[in-house]
């Protein structure tokens, strides 16, 4: 079933007064199902972030719509936008972005008490997910009392509290070593088994070997995916590696 839809996107930025912009997005176009892990991988600059805080409402398109449950993006009005955000998407960025004079709880409490919720609720909520994450012992401390890698299950419980339609995550390993990124990914592939719609931004291949689908992008379109299907991480990051130095090759071919 079709979740997330993406039609005809395109986005420009251009300075005042300027005469001709950048064209970040010339056209993309794919759909996300509900429950699908998936991932966009591009060179830099290839419009991933540009891509992402469109989903997020953060930026609009110059052209183009995106649907979420058949819901088009444009039309939700300005004054219910931050409410739009904090009820339905769960956002991951690679710097983790927890406040340093909040406890881990506190911060992970955040999206809740913006939205009102009973204490008696944000407690029944933290206790399962923070025990999934292995971080029930740390949500007392403060951020720089804990590693990165708690850091950064924290802030995905912080994005799961909310019972969120879509993750949106930028870079979610970027800032953290070769274990703890494999932590983070295993619990991204277990909240997805257990139904959760993950759209990733990631430069690693092996990152991207998690998502049951990984998205191309070039040249402000999409311009290739494959699927994961039965195949292991393993066998599915030497595919993603392959598809990206088909890519690299291309590109200088084309350039040459
Ligand atoms: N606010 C802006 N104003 C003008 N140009 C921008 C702006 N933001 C991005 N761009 C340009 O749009 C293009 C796509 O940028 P974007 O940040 O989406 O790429 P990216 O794939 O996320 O790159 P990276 O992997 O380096 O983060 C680039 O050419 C970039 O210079």
């Amino acid at each position: 079933m079709t979740f997330l839809e993406i039609k005809n996107l395109k986005k420009v930025y251009r300075a005042k007064f300027a005469t001709k912009g950048t064209e970040a997005l010339s056209d993309v176009n794919f759909s996300v199902n509900k429950g699908e892990f998936i991932s966009i991988m591009g060179e830099s600059g290839s419009g991933k972030t540009t891509l992402l805080n469109i989903l997020s409402t953060l930026d609009q398109p110059t052209e183009g719509e995106v649907y979420l449950d058949g819901q088009p993006l444009s039309k939700i009005k300005d004054k219910e936008i931050s409410r739009f955000r904090r009820d339905t998407l769960g956002f991951v960025f690679q710097d983790f972005n927890l406040l340093d004079t909040f406890t881990l709880k506190d911060n992970i409490f955040l999206p809740l008490v913006l939205a009102n919720t009973p204490v008696e609720e944000m407690e029944n909520r933290i206790l399962p997910i923070s025990q999934n994450l292995g971080i029930e012992k740390q949500l007392n401390n403060y951020p720089y009392e804990v590693s990165g890698g708690q850091k950064q299950r924290a802030a995905v419980a912080r994005a799961l509290i909310t019972n969120p339609k879509v993750i949106l995550a930028d870079e979610p390993t970027g800032a953290l070593d070769s274990k703890a990124s494999q932590t983070l990914l295993e619990t991204f592939e277990r909240v997805n088994e257990e139904g959760q719609t993950i759209v990733m931004v990631t430069h690693s291949a092996r990152a991207a070997s998690h998502s049951n689908r990984v998205l191309f992008i070039r040249d402000g379109i999409v311009y290739h995916e494959i699927y994961r299907g039965d195949l292991s991480t393993e066998a599915f990051m030497d595919k993603i590696a392959q598809s990206m130095l088909v890519v690299t090759n291309r590109g200088e071919s084309n350039e040459g």
